[in-house]
């Protein structure tokens, strides 16, 4: 029902975004041993912890600044592939400096890929960039004095992701309050493997306009309304959230709620391949909780409405999603 919809993204992790095939071929390429953390084709872990394990050693078999734009490249064009017209990728610089590239080396090849995408489909896609929480707040407050003193003109956001149980929002609001004050869009996972306190926490310290995930916000009734009349933009992941067992199932996930009580959402994968899902496949699992094609198209005009892009560039992006439809050759629509 949704593959010929336009569709948007503004949560995937770049390194979340490698296929296990990949991930081998890169891991053989250095020499390196991936027998813990691949199996059977597919990434090897049990809860969140060991997830991030996992995204970690994915991470570290990607060495180069050619590397980095190989993996955007590729993952862009697959978006593309299903009719995506804008993607936001999280970035963690401290990935690669974990391998001995430095920050600057790290975008610039992520960039490089971004540009060759572009003009392979014509995708649009901006970098934000990562501070991770399970770092510690000094670390993410470095990331954020790096980004206040750095200017690339496709890295246009800061997030927060990580261990979320690690500390406090508070403890990280200086980072925030440095790249804010610096330009930078801002948004930060909560409510993810925390409760709805989570969510609140950003709020008060952070007052982002997105929250990834933010979906465990239902556990307080305030707060839905809160986050309502705020119009902050929630980044849901519903693949994720069911292999994460925020939820144990579609049927309990609360996307519906949320958006009955007119929170504003958008539909992304945050690491597809691990959670064995795509873009396209999450699309579809909302289609599969009930929402109709104008309800989806609503969300992928709210992915665009909260995207860290100029306006210029909302503009258009907002007039393809408004263009008539077209018809392919069965007389299916194909954009909407
Ligand atoms: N789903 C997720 N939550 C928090 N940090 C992450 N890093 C990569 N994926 C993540
Ligand atoms: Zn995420």
């Amino acid at each position: 029902m949704t593959q010929n919809l336009l569709k948007a993204e503004l949560h995937c992790h770049v390194e979340g975004a490698a296929p296990p095939a990949l991930t081998l071929a890169q891991a053989e390429k250095y020499g390196i041993d991936s027998r813990s953390f691949v199996r059977n084709g597919a990434y090897v872990w049990t809860d969140f912890t060991s997830f991030i394990a996992c995204y970690d050693f994915v991470a570290s078999v990607f060495r180069t600044q050619e590397d980095y734009a190989d993996l955007a490249e590729a993952y862009l064009c697959e978006l593309a592939g299903v009719n995506t017209i804008y993607s936001e990728l999280f970035v963690s610089p401290d990935h690669g400096e974990a391998v001995g590239l430095s920050a600057e080396a790290y975008i610039e090849g992520l960039a490089e890929g971004i540009a060759r995408a572009k003009e392979k489909t014509g995708i649009e896609c901006r970098m934000v960039i990562i501070g991770e929480r399970h770092l510690g707040p000094d670390n993410v407050l470095r990331r954020a004095k790096w980004l206040a003193n750095y200017s690339h003109p496709l890295v246009t956001g800061f997030n927060m992701a990580g261990e979320e149980r690690m500390n406090r929002v508070v403890d990280y609001a200086p980072a925030f309050q440095i790249a804010k004050g610096a330009g930078y869009g801002i948004t930060i996972h909560a409510g993810e493997l925390c409760g709805a306190f989570s969510v609140t926490d950003a709020l008060d310290h952070v007052a982002p306009s997105r929250i990834g995930h933010g979906v465990r916000s239902i556990e307080d009734a305030d707060l839905v309304k809160r986050l309502a009349d705020l119009g902050t933009v929630l980044e849901v992941c519903p693949a994720s959230n069911i292999a994460l067992q925020v939820f144990p199932d579609h049927d309990s996930h609360p996307l519906r709620q949320l958006t009955d009580a007119g929170v504003r959402v958008c539909i992304n994968s945050d690491d597809p391949p691990f959670f064995h899902t795509s873009l396209a496949q999450d699309y579809e699992i909302v289609a599969n909780m009930g929402f109709d094609r104008s309800e989806i198209n609503a969300m992928t005009r709210t992915a665009i409405e909260a995207a860290f892009v100029d306006e210029a560039t909302r503009s258009r992006l907002l007039l393809r999603l408004d263009e008539p439809t077209r018809q392919d050759a069965s007389g299916d629509d194909l954009v909407k």
